[in-house]
């Protein structure tokens, strides 16, 4: 099937941290989906011209970006977004575990899997890097969801041994032997992916970072994902944990886990070190900032990570965080970075890479990200309801780039009309 869709479109296929230009954009612009992929893309009328018989979808009045794509997003924590005021280590013992423990009854955690797939979609979410649960049960459960809904998902058994609480524990024998079959069963069949997820250094000892790696290394391709230096009390006890390590990144290191397919959550208080490790290994930083502001984990050092060599890319980080919309987010880096002595001053073309192509190059993606002849058309639709703000200021916007600022600035997952994953609607707007 054939269609082309006409709207104003804004897409980031160079990296606006490197590239003067980066973002490309079409006031009145034509893009040809056949099959899913995107074949043409330009100005309408010559795409008119060339494909006369295309039926058109005329998208006009709002804003058509690639589908975003969150890098660091929590599976069981959807039900608890919203507990505000507590560090780290309490939130996780206030309010995200005992919820992550009702997890071990299927029946409750595909209600959970269909809340948060929805929220992500709702939001314009196509593709995404999951924090899954701690019980295979409720992987299968997100898995089988997410092929239902056609959401791109790429996502693992979180596997901890200790300091957490009991029914979330397990060992290394069984992280090994239910990572195995979750990969075999899940990994590469259609748009799902495995992420290898220890949940973080201070839960997880030697021997499971072990059988982490030992999935990745007999399994080629899985991803690998965890949590790194968020919160200086967890920095402490993790220095604890491993007295021989040098650092954060070292206990991950060592056991093998860092590399082109890994990417780290957080990352608030880095050494210079690790830093230099991570450009090196080609690993990515999710950068989660309501989370860190919601949490009080600290301000992202985006100048270091930029000037390190570091890829960079965003998360909502739900629970921590405070909702699905990768918009909030950006616009929370925009703030965070205005904030902070030495920030990074952030353009729309910067926050539009960092929650689109940055997640796709993050996940080596190369099929979604922009809006490239040869890409899958995943694509998010914003249109505000005629006399919203947002509205008005898309009906008198002097050029693409003032609208995508003021998406950024007060949009929410309720201007999101409509959203598709390789040309299907995956979410329309009631
Ligand atoms: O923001 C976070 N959310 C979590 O669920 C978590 N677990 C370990 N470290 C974490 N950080
Ligand atoms: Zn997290």
């Amino acid at each position: 099937m054939t269609t082309l869709y006409r709207a104003t479109f804004l897409h980031t296929p160079e990296n606006p941290f490197t590239h003067a230009e980066a973002l490309r954009a079409e006031a009145d612009g034509g893009l040809l989906v056949e099959g899913g992929v995107i074949r043409a893309r330009g100005a309408f009328t010559d795409l008119s011209a060339a494909y006369p018989d295309a039926p058109v979808t005329d998208l006009r009045g709002g804003l058509l970006l690639p589908g975003f794509i969150d890098t660091h997003v929590h599976l069981p924590q959807v039900r608890v977004i919203g507990g505000l005021g507590l560090p780290l280590l309490d939130w996780l013992d206030q309010c995200a575990l005992p919820e992550e423990a009702r997890m071990a009854d299927v029946a409750y955690a595909r209600g959970v899997a269909r809340d948060f797939t929805r929220g992500l979609l709702g939001a314009g979410t196509t593709t995404a890097l999951v924090f899954g649960s701690h019980f295979a049960g409720a992987v299968d459960a997100f898995f089988e969801e997410a092929a239902k809904t056609g959401l791109r998902a790429v996502t693992g058994l979180v596997v901890s041994d200790r300091l957490l609480r009991g029914e979330l524990h397990t060992t290394p024998e069984r992280a090994y032997t239910e990572g195995k079959a979750l990969i075999e069963r899940w990994h590469g069949v259609g748009r799902a992916l495995y992420a290898v997820t220890p949940r973080f250094s201070l839960s997880a000892s030697e021997g499971i970072l072990d059988a982490c790696a030992a999935l990745m290394r007999e399994h080629p391709g899985v991803r690998f994902t965890s949590h790194i230096n968020e919160n200086t009390r967890e920095i402490e006890v993790v220095r604890e944990l491993f007295p021989g390590a040098r650092d954060y990144l070292d206990t991950y290191e060592r056991a093998g886990l860092i590399g082109r397919h890994s990417v780290l959550a957080h990352n608030v208080h880095p050494s210079d070190r690790e830093l230099g490790v991570m450009a090196a290994a080609r690993c990515t930083a999710a950068h989660c900032p309501c989370s860190n502001s919601a949490l009080g984990s600290g301000f992202f050092p985006l100048r270091r990570h930029l000037d390190a060599g570091v890829h960079v890319a965003l998360g909502s980080d739900v629970g921590g965080g405070t909702g699905f919309s990768l918009l909030k987010e950006g616009l929370q880096a925009h703030f965070m970075q205005n904030l902070l002595p030495g920030g990074v001053p952030l353009n729309p073309a910067h926050l539009l890479y960092l929650a689109t192509k940055a997640g796709a190059e993050a996940l080596d993606l190369p099929e979604v990200g922009a809006f490239e002849p040869g890409q899958q058309f995943d694509a998010v639709h914003l249109a505000p309801a005629p006399g919203t703000p947002l509205d008005a200021v898309f009906r008198n916007a002097t050029s693409p780039e003032r609208a995508l600022a003021a998406a950024f600035a007060t949009g929410t997952p309720g201007d999101v009309a409509r959203v598709w994953i390789a040309g299907d609607a995956v979410h329309t707007r009631d």
